[in-house]
């Protein structure tokens, strides 16, 4: 059997960070058997310094017919200055949008060992274990118009556009409420109803899609602003968080914290179920960002990467056994107190990039074994 991967590193740390995967990968099909065939490709910056765009098409075909798409992160300010079009987010922002990757998956999981890491007191975040699902394909990201335009009287005037349609909140809030039932079986949807006419339809088909088909699971609205702010008073109050694309994006650094560092977040980013194969397009990535200031300097935490691998294990490979294992190692390597920079703490071994990666490989292997 073969399982095709195809790798998109990316920019600044995100080449280390895959780096690291690529190893467990190396591990998988030697030792496992796994089958994993790997392609490769540019995307951001680096595929603009390449060939002028932010993934080329040929790499968007192979994207489009991989198994999953492994993605470590882009951007930087050596690209700041090129046309919007062309900016390495485009890159991703296509990926996204052509792959129809309508929901994103972000989970927020304290690791018992990294309590002390976080910026909240350590009794507010032990054991927190939160789902956030992030509508990933419309909104404010995606709506038209979206320009500058010249008003003619030295003024500019600076234009997105919030549109959902019925459909997207449907497909997205079954997505929340179907693993609300996997896990402690509450959602809360967060939107702003009270000023955005977006937030008082997604309101609505939330509530609709609820009583439909899913009133076994509890659920509750809350306006994201407040959101925001229950996520850092006691973020342990939740279970799955349901979003738009935008709230989504800034609720997830939020929660990234809650968990010690940014460099700890992954998530998945999945299609819908093709009805003849029940396979869905998948692209997998860290929360973070290609990180510019630490970039190049071997520092960069790699879980949020290998925590992403892991998903792609459990959700296009179904292979749930493994993906514990990958989870677990990375809990195990945590406890041994071994730490990259930005969840250091006083009594632990700080390492680099490659030795975080080294060890959860270890830990891996003997789980494993
Ligand atoms: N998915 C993506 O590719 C993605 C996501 C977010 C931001 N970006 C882009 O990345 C660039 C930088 O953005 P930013 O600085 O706002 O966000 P960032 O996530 O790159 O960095 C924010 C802070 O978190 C730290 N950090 C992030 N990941 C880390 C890791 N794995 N290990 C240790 N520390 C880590 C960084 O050092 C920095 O101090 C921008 O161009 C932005 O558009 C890309
Ligand atoms: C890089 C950027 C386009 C992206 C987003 O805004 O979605 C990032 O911040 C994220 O969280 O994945
Ligand atoms: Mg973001």
């Amino acid at each position: 059997m073969t399982r095709s991967l195809f790798l998109l590193p990316g920019d600044g740390i995100g080449p280390e960070a895959m780096a690291e995967v690529r190893k467990i990968i190396a591990h998988m099909n030697g030792r496992m058997n796994a089958g994993f065939e790997i392609e490769e490709g540019l995307v951001g910056g680096s595929a603009y310094d390449a060939h002028g765009s932010a993934i080329s098409e040929d790499d968007m075909t192979k994207a489009m017919a991989a198994d999953a798409v492994l993605f470590g992160a882009v951007g930087g300010p050596k690209w700041d200055h090129v046309p919007y079009e062309v900016r390495p987010e485009a890159g991703l922002l296509r990926l996204r949008k052509d792959l129809e990757l309508f929901a994103n998956l972000r989970p927020a999981i304290c690791y018992p060992a990294l309590a002390n890491a976080s910026s909240l007191k350590p009794e507010l975040v032990e054991g927190l274990d939160i789902l956030i699902v992030r509508e990933l394909t419309g909104g404010v990201y995606f709506g038209e118009p979206k320009e500058i335009v010249d008003l003619g009287n030295g003024q500019k005037r600076g234009i997105d556009t919030q549109v959902y349609d019925t459909y997207e909140i449907e497909r997205i809030a079954a997505v929340a409420f179907e693993l609300a039932r996997t896990r402690r079986n509450r959602v809360c949807s967060m939107e702003k109803r009270n000023v955005m006419k977006s937030g008082v339809l997604w309101n609505q088909v939330v509530t609709e899609t609820h009583k439909r088909s899913f009133s076994d699971v509890q659920l509750e609205h809350m306006l994201a602003d407040a959101g925001g702010m229950q996520l850092v008073r006691a973020p342990k109050q939740f279970d799955v968080i349901v979003t738009d694309n935008l709230f989504g994006d800034m609720l997830s650094d939020v929660a990234a914290m809650l968990t010690g560092s940014l460099g700890m977040l992954p998530s998945a980013s999945l299609g819908a179920p093709d009805a003849k194969t029940g396979k869905r397009k998948a692209l997998y990535e860290p929360v973070h960002g290609s990180a510019p200031d630490i970039a190049g300097k071997g520092v960069a935490n790699p879980i949020a990467m290998i925590a992403s691998f892991a998903m792609c294990l459990r959700y296009s490979f179904n292979m749930v056994a493994e993906a514990d294992r990958l989870e677990k190692a990375i809990a195990n390597v945590l406890d041994q107190g071994i730490r990259t920079g930005d969840i250091m703490a006083n009594g632990c071994r700080q390492v680099g990039t490659t030795e975080m990666g080294d060890a959860i490989l270890k830990e891996f292997s003997a789980l494993s074994a």
